[in-house]
């Protein structure tokens, strides 16, 4: 009897998080970047969008809804004709965030814990849903495994990122150089740190954003930074 009522207890409190993932394509022009920048031209991504909620009181509402309206509104359209922002993915996650508040929250007992809109199979921007901090992601594929940076940054800049992606290269060619690709080959994911360190030391002085966590995972294996707090 008694093991009953602390079973019961436990559901009292259980806390459901669901996932779905929506994907759409649409082109965007960036035109606030330099006429010289190749985004500032008409270009297209394979957007892929997760919403992330924690569903209360044992509904377990479906985010449908939010596939919905990123098809109807966005699916093979320009961006630039149905936002009335920059149409970064920063600027998108921010905006499918509020949006679902407005919609999904508001008429269910749902609450939003992350919204993630990827341009592409490396790049993202993730919206905090309690917080609404905004962070930026890019993946570098390397032989020893794939090492995926988080960025953020106090707000947006005035193109609407926390930092171009474009100005990670230097990061990239850093992995490509003999001395890091060796300590990969043989330490892998235990490397995590001295990267992080490198990024922190060597390019966070050059761009606006501030580096939020490094990870690498090869294989079976993962090693994950995390910066301080009082970074
Ligand atoms: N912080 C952000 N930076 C950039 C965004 C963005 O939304 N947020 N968007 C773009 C462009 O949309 C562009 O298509 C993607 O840029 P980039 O990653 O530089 O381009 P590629 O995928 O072609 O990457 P390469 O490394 O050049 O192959 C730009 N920046």
């Amino acid at each position: 009897m008694k093991a009953k009522a602390t079973s019961e207890n436990s559901l009292a409190d259980e806390q459901i998080t669901i996932s779905e993932r929506f994907d759409f394509s649409a082109s965007h022009e960036l035109r606030l970047l330099p006429d010289s920048h190749k985004c500032h031209r008409n270009h297209g991504h394979n957007y892929s969008v997760t919403a992330s909620a924690l569903v209360r009181d044992g509904a377990r509402e479906s985010l449908s809804a939010l596939g919905d309206y990123l098809a109807e509104t966005f699916d093979h359209r320009l961006l630039n004709d149905r936002v009335p922002f920059h149409p970064t993915c920063e600027h998108l996650t921010a905006h499918l965030a509020e949006w679902f508040r407005d919609t999904i929250e508001s008429a269910a007992p749902i609450m939003l814990v992350a919204m993630v809109v990827s341009e592409t199979t490396t790049t993202s921007a993730r919206c905090d849903g309690v917080t609404g901090e905004i962070t930026i992601s890019k993946t570098f594929p390397t032989g020893h495994g794939d090492i995926t940076l988080v960025l953020g940054a106090d707000d947006l800049d005035e193109f609407g990122f926390v930092t171009d992606f474009g100005d990670l290269k230097p990061f990239a060619a850093h992995l490509r150089a003999v001395g890091t690709d060796e300590g990969l080959r043989r330490a892998g994911p235990a490397l995590v740190a001295h990267l992080a360190h490198w990024f922190v030391d060597n390019l966070e002085p050059k761009i606006r954003g501030r580096l939020v966590s490094a990870r690498i995972e090869s294989g079976t294996t993962t090693g994950l930074w995390e910066r301080g707090g009082a970074a």
